[in-house]
């Protein structure tokens, strides 16, 4: 049996942006990828992994730096004709109805008046929105209003709808009507569509509505891992074949990559997440609380965060040996309980063996202190060498947050007004790291 047919495909890829320091900021790297007739595909990521820019770029309303962009073999140079996008914020014309708004992309493509309307009718009726053809965006529900972002991406009959978090926006009971019944139109003769391609950074919406699920990388965004999802349709969120698709999913979005640690690892090469003392602790005191052992999404919907909100907290703890991953379960480690059942000053020094010991950012902070004449430097020498690695802003980032894991051990202090990073005389460092 021969393949379904590539609508769209992707050969290396690559995005930059120019920063607002002016610096070049790579946002994808080196990204191939096909889209095929028939198949949902999700594009899985935290935030910050490109999802977006990918699928923009998919759309054609932004071209690569390198690489390519085909439809049906022909080359992308501007918006791709084979798309329609939804966005997650419906982006709808405020003072146009129901009805313009659908039509809207059939009269920039010079379709005849007669034959839009009859067109966007089909559309809204097709999407439930019988009835509401007069009303005016501010009328409509958020649930109402992306069915009219739904309408008028299926009205242009793309071969590849793309759709960026659409139901992100929406509470979690529309969020899954919406989702169910765009499942049940997906599966009918007849829909417009002929492929699908979801941006989402929820896992469970990744499985419960992609054939496909490409898992994003961070720093720069690329494909880390691509997982087939060969569940019957509609899904049950309960099956064992579904929580056991999830777990994995779980573990590769929070594992660490593969051939990514160093033998020693160094600061440009093991980042530190972007969770403050304060925040770190807070998780892994909430994990203690709960017997040394919690699940991610139940912590997540428990706290009302979404789990991405959490994962550079998990990550952070998870860094410096206070939990351990696995799958979407945490568990508190012996250094994790002794960190929280201790006193303030144990506490400090504790976390400050396993930051030198585990951050490497931290460990190169100390160690140059501890080799500097006068115990200071200045920081604007580490600023220069993490440029090697990060923007601008995440240099910035990473020296903050090393500031604030190694204040609140003990191991230095920062001079803002001079600029230096000094130790912290009351606590000399140990002898070796
Ligand atoms: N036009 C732009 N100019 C400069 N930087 C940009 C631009 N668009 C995106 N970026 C940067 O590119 C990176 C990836 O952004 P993108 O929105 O694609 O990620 P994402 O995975 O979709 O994130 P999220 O889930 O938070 O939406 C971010 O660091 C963002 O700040």
């Amino acid at each position: 049996m021969s393949r379904p047919e590539v609508l769209v495909s992707l050969e290396h890829v690559s995005k930059s942006f120019t920063g607002a320091g002016g610096d070049e900021l790579r946002v994808l790297d080196d990204i191939s990828l096909d889209l095929r007739a028939g198949e949902i595909v999700a594009l899985l990521g935290r935030s910050g992994s490109g999802k977006s820019t990918l699928l923009r770029t998919i759309a054609g309303l932004i071209g690569p730096t390198e690489g390519t962009v085909h439809y049906r073999g022909a080359e992308v140079n501007g918006a791709n004709p084979g798309t329609a996008m939804v966005f997650q914020t419906f982006a709808l014309m405020p003072w146009l109805t129901v009805q313009d708004n659908v039509e809207l992309g059939l009269a920039a493509r010079g379709v005849p008046p007669a034959r839009r309307r009859e067109r966007a009718l089909a559309a809204i009726d097709l999407i439930g929105l019988d009835g509401f053809e007069s009303a005016y965006p501010k009328e409509l529900s958020g649930g109402m209003r992306q069915r009219v972002g739904f309408a008028r991406a299926l009205v242009l009959e793309p071969d590849l709808l793309l759709m960026d978090e659409p139901f992100s926006a929406l509470d979690v009971l529309t969020a899954e009507n919406l989702r169910t019944e765009l499942m049940g139109l997906w599966q009918q003769d007849g829909f417009p569509t002929k492929a699908i391609c979801v941006v989402t950074h929820n896992i469970e919406e990744a499985v419960l509505l992609a054939d496909r699920v490409l898992v994003l990388g961070s720093g720069p965004g690329h494909l880390r891992a691509e997982v087939t999802v060969g569940l019957a349709r509609p899904r049950d969120r309960k099956a064992p074949a579904f929580t056991a698709l999830v777990e994995r999913i779980y573990d590769l979005l929070t594992g660490r990559e593969p051939g990514t640690v160093a033998a020693e690892p160094t600061p440009t090469a093991t980042p530190l997440p972007d969770a403050s003392v304060g925040g770190l602790a807070g998780l892994v005191e909430i994990v203690h609380a709960r017997g040394g052992q919690a699940d991610l999404p139940a912590l997540a919907a428990e706290l009302s965060f979404e789990v991405d909100d959490l994962l550079p907290l998990v990550d952070a703890a998870a860094l410096l040996g206070f939990l351990v991953v696995t799958g979407a379960d945490l568990h508190l480690t012996p250094a994790g309980e002794t960190f929280t059942a201790a006193d303030i000053q144990q506490s400090k020094k504790i976390f400050a063996e396993q930051a030198r010991r585990h951050a490497p950012l931290v460990r190169t902070l100390d160690r140059a202190l501890a080799a500097s004449k006068d115990g200071a430097l200045r920081v604007s020498f580490f600023q220069d060498l993490l440029r090697r690695g990060f923007s601008r802003d995440d240099s910035e980032r990473q020296l903050a947050t090393a500031i604030d894991w190694g204040r609140y051990a003990e191991l230095f202090d920062y001079d803002a007004g001079a600029g230096k990073i000094t130790h912290d005389v009351s606590h000399p460092p140990a002898a070796g790291g």
